[in-house]
């Protein structure tokens, strides 16, 4: 294999676009969607005020706010068909695969005809995603067939109750808006760049999604917050856990959950999320994984100048909750289908085709030698 070639590579520090959407590394605490700081919106907003604020522009008033959620209430039903679909779907799947095949399969049923019903269809993804989650988790897992409706007011108290068949605690539901929040939007990152792409070829919002969670799958990108759980659930002690991280750098393995590719010194969404996984674990009694996650901090930052990115802390936060590990990246798909389907209108509102050039470093021109003589 040749030299790995960093400069340039990944299209790292180059610009493929313009955004009114977000910032990422720039002002405030770091991040920004459409000019609000993302610490102001995780203290003072909820995530449907986030969704709206994505979709609009603007943050909704008291009225457009209880209507826009009525309509997403309306809609977090899914049909039976989907359902029929999911139930077939084996125990073992990734989740990933399940939002993945669960989102297309929509666009099969419930298509988006024409792009004049791109807000209807970004919102029926919103309010059925737990649903299609959640009824295939309880399916495979224990059989039960659930009611995918809730009376639960916000998307993040619905998906907890989907997945537990009981109300949350206030608390609970309140982290999760946050996290939620969070996870919302992050100007060109893979994910979104991919749907970028697709809604570039006019193609619909089923399909720009579709690729979109296929690429958050990974682990170098969403797929972190579940490789970092499966991480630090090895370490027995804040000790353990240095010392096998030691080892893991020397073996040159990734340290999950670690490192970003614009911020430099600290993502702005770990301070927040770190603060409510200290919360949940004083109150659960068992600091334990807290304290390793700590540990692992720590370690990171004097041993290579990394730092926790968003999803390092959410994997303790989740596991606090009771959310099962190999849920967690769908969660952040509940999320971020907002930033997608904003950039998707974003990109239609004014297209070109994005289809940049590559440098060639393959053979010389040669002839095709007869197959005998190969
Ligand atoms: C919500 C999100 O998607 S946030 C990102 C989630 N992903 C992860 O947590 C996976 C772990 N992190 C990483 O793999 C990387 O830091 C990425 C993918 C996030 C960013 O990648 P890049 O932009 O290439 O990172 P950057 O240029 O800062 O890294 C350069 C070097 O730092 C080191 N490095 C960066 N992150 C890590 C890490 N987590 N563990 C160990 N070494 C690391 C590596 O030596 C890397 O060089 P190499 O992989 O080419 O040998
Ligand atoms: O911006 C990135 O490259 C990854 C990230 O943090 C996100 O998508 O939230």
């Amino acid at each position: 294999m040749s030299e790995k070639k960093i400069n340039g590579a990944g299209l790292r520090g180059q610009s493929a676009g313009e955004t009114s959407l977000c910032t990422v590394g720039k002002s405030g605490s770091g991040l920004t969607y459409c000019g609000y700081d993302v610490s102001d919106l995780a203290d003072n907003a909820s995530f449907e005020e986030v969704a709206y604020l994505l979709f609009n522009g603007e943050l909704p008033n008291v009225a457009e706010l209880a209507e826009y959620k009525a309509e997403l209430f309306a809609m977090r039903d899914i049909p039976q068909a989907l359902k029929e679909v999911l139930k077939l779907i084996p125990k073992d799947t990734h989740p990933m695969d399940v939002m993945r095949t669960g989102c297309s399969f929509l666009g099969n049923v419930e298509p988006e005809v024409d792009f004049s019903e791109q807000r209807k269809a970004a919102n029926r993804l919103l309010s059925a995603f737990p649903a299609i989650m959640c009824y295939w988790y309880r399916f495979s897992h224990e059989g039960v067939e659930i009611d995918c409706t809730s009376d639960e007011s916000s998307l993040g108290g619905h998906f907890l109750r989907l997945l537990k068949g009981e109300s949350p605690s206030a608390q609970h539901e309140r982290v999760m808006d946050v996290s939620l929040i969070l996870y919302a939007e992050h100007e060109f990152n893979a994910s979104t760049f991919t749907a970028r792409v697709c809604a570039s070829t006019l193609s619909d919002m089923f399909s720009c999604v579709t690729g979109a969670i296929g690429t958050l799958r990974g682990p170098l990108h969403g797929g972190a917050n579940e490789a970092a759980m499966d991480m630090i659930q090895k370490f027995t002690s804040p000790a353990d856990a240095k010392e096998q991280m030691a080892g893991m750098l020397e073996r040159k393995e990734k340290i999950m959950g670690f490192g970003h590719a614009i911020y430099r010194t600290s993502d702005p969404r770990n301070d927040i999320i770190k603060a409510w996984s200290e919360k949940l674990a004083k109150e659960n009694g068992d600091t334990s994984l807290y304290d390793i996650s700590v540990a692992c901090e720590e370690f990171m930052w004097d041993t290579k100048k990394l730092f926790c990115n968003a999803d390092f802390f959410h994997a303790s936060t989740y596991n606090y909750m009771g959310i099962p590990t190999k849920l967690f990246t769908p969660i952040f798909v509940c999320s971020r289908l907002t930033g997608w389907a904003a950039h998707v209108m974003e990109q239609r509102s004014n297209n070109r085709i994005i289809r940049p050039s590559a440098d060639y470093i393959g053979s010389d021109p040669r002839k095709v030698t007869p197959i005998a003589q190969r």
